[in-house]
């Protein structure tokens, strides 16, 4: 049974702060992945910070078992010397049920707690394994006295995971998002892929055949096909319940590092679905999800252009030969919200978006 609303905002244990009414729309439009046992790797943190909107340390999958106390020790060490900025510290815990994921969630929360913004949990199945999770969180930050709540994010990567979305994004406050975990998602589905992430090319919808002029099928003639979007359903379907739960979804990893353009394409389609962000596993990736997913400065001139023609957002009027109405002046303000969220923490934008703004 789900809690009673009159204690859904309840600490859920003595001590422990209390949940937020509201998850803050914080930019974090790469969620940088580095595996803090890799001395290469965690020696780069220090100068990402401020590059990049998330730095996450993932304990979890490419962590190899002998390493995993490594890399929780290596998460420690770097957000105790790390002045973190503007730059959000997340983590990738171990699964619930797997050797390592309550001493992550032990260890990280005494430990850094107060440096941590959000948890990931992967292979999240449903809502129990957040009310888990939510319990114990609360009974650590009252042990380490943090102030302020840690917040959760889910990996979608089971089917049982999908099938039960909804209730896993309103299983409690601390619900901050969702990510795709499409290589864990694929395999427990059976699906017939073993890409990390990313179309594949027999995934397919093929022109009709074109007819002689006795209206016979021409099955032989060239047909173009058109590639489609394995993740287009699980997307959508994350986009749904996270807006209705007022957290935020994501796309998860594009695991072919070199295809810069196939994985610019993916995260602009999670993008124009409602996603916010992606995951970034190589430095290379971190600029394409900067691009994608910061609105582009023509959409963010006709979306001003369309608010002030508005007036009091009721009404239609035309511009440039369309029409917008009240339904379309709000798609304008999601826009122009995004960003000026984005344009407060990134001076590079900011600058873009005004220059706009000035020639209008
Ligand atoms: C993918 C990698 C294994 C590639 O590493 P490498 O071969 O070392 O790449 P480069 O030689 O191009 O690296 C150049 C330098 O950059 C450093 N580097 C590489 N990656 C990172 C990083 N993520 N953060 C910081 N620094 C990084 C290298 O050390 C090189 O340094 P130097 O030699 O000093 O110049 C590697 O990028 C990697 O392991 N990435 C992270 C992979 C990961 O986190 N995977 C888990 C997430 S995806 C997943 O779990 C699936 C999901 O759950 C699902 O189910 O779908
Ligand atoms: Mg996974």
């Amino acid at each position: 049974m789900t809690r009673p609303a009159k204690d859904f905002f309840a600490p859920l244990a003595v001590g422990a702060p209390t949940p937020l009414r509201e998850i803050p729309a914080r930019p974090s439009r790469a969620i940088h992945f580095f595996d803090p046992g890799n001395e290469k790797m965690a020696a780069k943190v220090p100068d990402m910070v401020g590059t990049v909107d998330v730095l996450l340390g993932n304990l979890e999958d490419a962590v190899k078992a002998e390493n995993k106390e490594r890399s929780r020790q290596g998460l420690v060490d770097i957000a105790r010397a790390t002045d973190f900025g503007p730059t959000q510290l997340w983590t990738r815990v171990n699964s619930l049920d797997s050797p390592w994921g309550l001493d992550d969630l032990v260890t990280l929360v005494t430990e850094i707690g107060d440096k941590l913004d959000v948890i990931m949990v992967p292979k999240v199945q449903g809502a129990e394994d957040i009310h888990y999770v939510d319990r114990l969180l609360a009974q650590l930050e009252a042990k380490a006295g943090l102030d302020r709540p840690i917040l959760v994010h889910a990996i979608l990567e089971t089917a049982r995971g999908v099938a039960n979305v909804e209730e896993i994004c309103g299983a409690s406050p601390r619900m901050q998002g969702l990510s795709l975990g499409p290589a864990d998602l694929a395999a427990d589905r059976r699906m017939k892929t073993t890409r990390v992430g990313g179309g594949h090319p027999g995934y397919l919808v093929r022109q009709d055949p074109t007819r002689d002029d006795l209206g016979v099928p021409q099955y032989d003639a060239e047909r173009t096909t058109y590639q489609q979007d394995l993740w287009h359903y699980t997307i959508a379907r994350m986009v749904d319940a996270c807006a209705m739960h007022g957290i935020y979804p994501y796309y998860g990893p594009f695991g072919d590092i070199k295809d810069v353009q196939a994985c610019e394409d993916q995260f602009r389609n999670a993008f124009l679905l409602g996603c916010v962000g992606a995951w970034s596993l190589h430095p290379v990736q971190i600029a394409v999800a900067n691009k994608v997913f910061s609105p582009s400065v023509e959409d963010v001139a006709h979306a001003r252009r369309v608010i002030a023609a508005m007036g009091d957002g009721t009404g239609a009027v035309m511009i440039d030969g369309k029409m917008e109405d009240d339904a379309s002046v709000k798609q304008c303000q999601v826009m122009v919200a995004l960003a000026d969220e984005l344009a407060a923490i990134d001076p590079e934008l900011k600058k873009q978006y005004d220059a706009i703004e000035l020639e209008a």
